[in-house]
């Protein structure tokens, strides 16, 4: 309890404080009157942070703030006290949630000089914004994520979703058949991503249908797949139109992004970082290859980085397209200019998972030298042609890159199936023997230690230069939103 707010506390209403979702807050601060409980709640701001309460909102007029006794608050953040990081940005009124009676629509008001956030955006202090369902707030800096907004009275998501996550408005991307969005574990309040299908158009269009039944297999595969170079997949609800996979969250944007960032100047992403980054996408496709799964569509789209940071782990996404290799492929499917070429003679003759091999030399020839090996811009022959003879142009980009790996590269892209690598053979070469890809292990193995721990919103700079506080948020995982 904050010195001073409990002898004002009975001056203002308190919040009914829902304790199916409420950790480590303090008895004062978790029992709502009962008079306030029977009523009920408007909206919820579900705590997503340890130490902060969820709390259902009842009343039009809601405060909260470290509280004092010129400033009573209803909900005072006495409970996350021991959360440096958080409690030093708190004021003594932070904001303010109103509802007008009229018209129902709800308004946050800033009171903070430190700021208040709605979905990563600064309100400013004197400043107001409205509230929607699914709304992320955060205190100071966006990674400072106290609370998701839910009203309660919308079933915009299905119960069998909602009753287990909080689904946020956050949008993390957008894909062919849907949205990606922001989501929270109920249970452990640890970070997801949620896939939202639109499965609607199945009746209508037969693509579409082929897409419905790839959610169904896409699942399926994922379910078998356990690698930390391989997105997890935590839960699969289908209610009606709509799919929604919760997905394991991968904050650091598409590989796609990394390797035509401007600061490389196209010119790829260099022999150690590229080698680095090769140990983890081999590593991902001989585990894939070795539990019988080909994934048939592998691109720098679908690839995402753990980190925005330059080194960081990576993670094979999207198995809409994977599939048994015991089964028999012969399926024309994949992206064109990834296509390994016994795909795109489209003989519809067997092929083999060596087509993953052909599709991680592709991504492996861009990542090194900035421009891909295959594309319809080269005009001198077609696309198909260029793939048929696996015709590759070496630029200047690659005078900075080692023999040894420009050979590696060739390897991968050899037409011939039967003499291009497995990912075994890859993994057991020499090349594979160096600092850079120790350093993508060690770095693997950290992020997997790092897991362990539920996954929580934490400054990004320690400002105050405190040990124990470092200490506290190297512990911690920051979602990079
Ligand atoms: N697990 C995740 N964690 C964080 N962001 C993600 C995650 N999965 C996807 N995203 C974000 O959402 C965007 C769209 O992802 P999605 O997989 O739906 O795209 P897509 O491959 O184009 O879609 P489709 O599966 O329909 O082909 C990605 O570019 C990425 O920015």
């Amino acid at each position: 309890m904050v010195r001073g707010t409990k002898r004002r506390r009975s001056q203002i209403e308190k919040p009914v404080v829902n304790r199916d979702d409420t950790i480590d807050v303090d008895e004062d601060a978790a029992v709502g009157d009962s008079q306030v409980a029977t009523t009920k709640a408007y909206a919820r701001l579900a705590g997503i942070r340890r130490g902060i309460a969820t709390i259902d909102l009842t009343d039009d007029n809601f405060v909260c703030g470290r509280g004092s006794d010129e400033s009573p608050v209803n909900y005072n953040f006495s409970s996350a006290s021991h959360d440096v990081g958080l409690y030093r940005f708190i004021s003594k009124i932070q904001f303010a949630i109103s509802r007008d009676s009229e018209t129902r629509r709800i308004h946050l008001h800033d009171h903070s000089r430190n700021g208040t956030l709605v979905n990563q955006e600064m309100i400013g202090k004197g400043q107001s914004r409205e509230l929607n369902n699914g709304d992320l707030i955060s205190i100071g800096i966006p990674a400072l994520i106290i609370f998701v907004f839910e009203t309660t009275d919308e079933g915009q998501y299905p119960e069998e979703l909602t009753k287990k996550y909080h689904v946020t408005s956050h949008s993390l991307g957008k894909g062919g058949f849907g949205k990606v969005l922001l989501g929270y574990k109920r249970s452990d309040r640890s970070v997801v991503a949620i896939k939202m299908l639109n499965t609607q158009f199945s009746t209508r269009c037969s693509r579409a249908i082929a897409k419905t039944r790839d959610i169904k297999n896409e699942v399926e595969v994922m379910k078998k797949l356990s690698h930390p170079n391989i997105v997890g997949i935590y839960d699969w609800i289908s209610v009606a139109k709509y799919s929604y996979m919760v997905i394991e969250y991968v904050g650091g944007g598409e590989f796609f992004t990394k390797v035509v960032d401007p600061k490389y100047n196209r010119m790829g992403l260099g022999e150690s970082l590229g080698k680095y980054f090769a140990f983890q996408l081999i590593d991902a496709v001989m585990y894939l290859h070795s539990v019988g799964i080909c994934h048939r569509d592998i691109k720098p789209e679908n690839i995402l980085c753990s980190e925005k940071t330059e080194r960081c782990v990576l993670k094979l996404t999207d198995f809409g397209m994977a599939k048994c290799s015991v089964m028999k492929m012969k399926t024309r499917c994949g992206t064109p200019s990834y296509n390994a070429p016994e795909i795109v003679a489209n003989e519809g003759i067997e092929y083999s998972p060596k087509v993953d091999i052909w599709s991680l030399g592709c991504v492996l020839f861009i990542t090194f030298s900035g421009y891909p090996p295959f594309s319809e811009e080269y005009t001198d022959m077609t696309m198909e042609e260029q793939v048929m003879k696996g015709r590759l142009l070496f630029h200047s980009q690659w005078r900075r890159i080692s023999v040894e790996t420009q050979n590696m590269i060739k390897w991968m892209l050899t037409v011939e199936p039967a003499k291009r690598p497995s990912a075994v053979e890859l993994m057991s070469n020499d090349w594979m023997k160096c600092a850079d890809c120790r350093s993508a292990r060690q770095d693997i193995d950290q992020s997997q230690r790092n897991q362990k721990v539920p996954i929580q919103a934490a400054p990004q700079k320690d400002t105050n230069n405190n040990d124990n506080d470092k200490v506290a948020a190297k512990k911690k995982r920051v979602p990079a939103l």
